[in-house]
């Protein structure tokens, strides 16, 4: 472990009865790294991402985030970490408040942060994913883009250290796809540490710092995207790429 990781997962266990979903994973993320995991469905990926932030409990290993181990105490949401955003597939919004709301709400409950500064914080953020013209609608009158922008906002308005994507785009419609992506791919670039579970391989490729091959519980490989795509060393990396690469 060096001063600059942010994230270390070390020889991480975790069972669902009889199913060995984590094994032996390690994984160390630096700050300002942008590390994307991709493998097949069921591989454990999003289990692996859930577990960082306390959603999931682990059944051994340690993880340390920003140099504080997470102890395994069941998953209480209250004790959620606020320097590690989270955003989900299915944006998780609050469906009876406004965006604005939305994006205020955590700053002055969780940070306690004055309502003032707060309402000032959301709407820059709303503006920067250039949503600031619906702060005033619920959620469900936005389309899904739209949402996940939101989501990602909040996610941001924690000043977070780091920000989990757990398969941001996999329930929008595909023209939603990009304005996300270009959302993240900004944020990539100004630095943002990010861990991203996701099947959109030109992000993996354009965004990346690196990229993590999981299958069957395992990382089975990383590396920087150009080595990844350009030559898999894996087996199953490889068969990987070549389903998902000719659909
Ligand atoms: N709460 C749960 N109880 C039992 N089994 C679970 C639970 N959550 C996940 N699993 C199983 O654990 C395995 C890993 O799931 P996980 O969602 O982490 O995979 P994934 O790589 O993210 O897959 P996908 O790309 O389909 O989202 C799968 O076989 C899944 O069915």
């Amino acid at each position: 472990m060096t001063e600059s990781d942010l994230i270390v997962l070390d020889q991480v266990n975790k069972r669902y009865g009889d199913l060995h979903v984590l094994r032996n994973v390690s994984l160390s993320v630096r700050q300002g790294e942008v590390v994307v995991i991709i493998g097949p469905s069921g591989a454990g990926k999003s289990t692996l991402c859930r577990a960082i932030n306390r959603l999931e409990t682990i059944d051994s290993g340690t993880i340390t985030v920003d140099g504080t181990p997470l102890p395994d105490e069941g998953r209480p949401l209250a004790k959620l970490r606020a320097e590690v955003g989270m955003v989900f597939q299915s944006f998780n919004l609050f469906a009876h408040k406004t965006v604005l709301d939305n994006v205020v709400l955590g700053q002055v409950h969780v940070l306690k942060r004055p309502r003032e500064a707060a309402v000032a914080k959301a709407r820059e953020l709303l503006d920067r994913v250039g949503i600031g013209g619906q702060a005033a609608k619920f959620p469900a009158q936005l389309s899904g883009g739209q949402q996940q922008r939101v989501a990602i906002a909040r996610a941001l308005a924690m000043d977070p250290k780091v920000i989990l994507f757990d398969e941001p785009t996999s329930a929008l419609d595909p023209e939603m796809v990009n304005e996300v992506l270009e959302v993240m791919t900004a944020l990539a670039r100004e630095g943002m540490t990010m861990v991203v579970v996701t099947h959109e391989m030109g992000f993996a490729r354009r965004a990346a710092d690196r990229v993590v091959f999981m299958a069957d519980g395992e990382i089975v490989e990383q590396n920087t995207p150009g080595d990844f795509f350009g030559a898999p060393s894996s087996e199953r990396a490889q068969s990987f790429l070549a389903k998902i690469l000719t659909h």
